[in-house]
């Protein structure tokens, strides 16, 4: 079976000179960067973008998603309503790697107001890289996901 290596990618009108950014990136590392747009900087509303994105990625279309706002709060909120969707906003890369190690978020979210370039492709970088642990982990990642009683 093949590895799915396709990475959803959406943003709101404040990032999207990121978002290509980083679709440039992920696509130098190898991986598909699947960029959903929007292509033109005309105010838009980020849960329309974060919902379309973590779609991708809870059909299993897209291996992982990566969501990019003004702060990357907005997106993420609207990314997490969707069924089977764990992202999580990061400004720095300890965190971007133990998203996936312990929290194994299957979506990453950044602010392109709060982080320049350099350190946002730092933190796709630590994020993509990392794999989950499992374990005792597994078990807390279960519980986020059981079924509401
Ligand atoms: O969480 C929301 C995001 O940071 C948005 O990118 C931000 O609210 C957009 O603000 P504005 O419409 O003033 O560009």
């Amino acid at each position: 079976m093949t590895e799915n290596k396709r990475i959803a990618l959406s943003s709101d009108h404040a990032a999207i000179e990121l978002r290509q950014a980083i679709a440039k990136h992920i696509a130098e590392q190898g991986w598909e960067a699947v960029d959903i747009g929007p292509t033109t900087p005309e105010s838009t509303h980020y849960p329309i973008h974060g919902k379309a994105a973590a779609e991708l990625v809870a059909s299993g279309d897209c291996a992982l998603g990566i969501i990019v706002c003004g702060t990357g709060q907005g997106i993420m909120m609207a990314a997490n309503k969707v069924e089977g969707i764990r992202c999580g906003v990061c400004s720095e890369t300890f965190s971007a790697r133990m998203i996936r190690q312990h929290n194994n978020a299957n979506m990453l979210a950044l602010g392109s107001r709060v982080v320049g370039e350099g350190l946002a492709l730092d933190i796709v970088d630590a994020y993509l890289n990392a794999e989950f642990e499992g374990g005792r982990h597994a078990t807390r990642v279960d519980m986020i996901e059981a079924p509401k009683a």
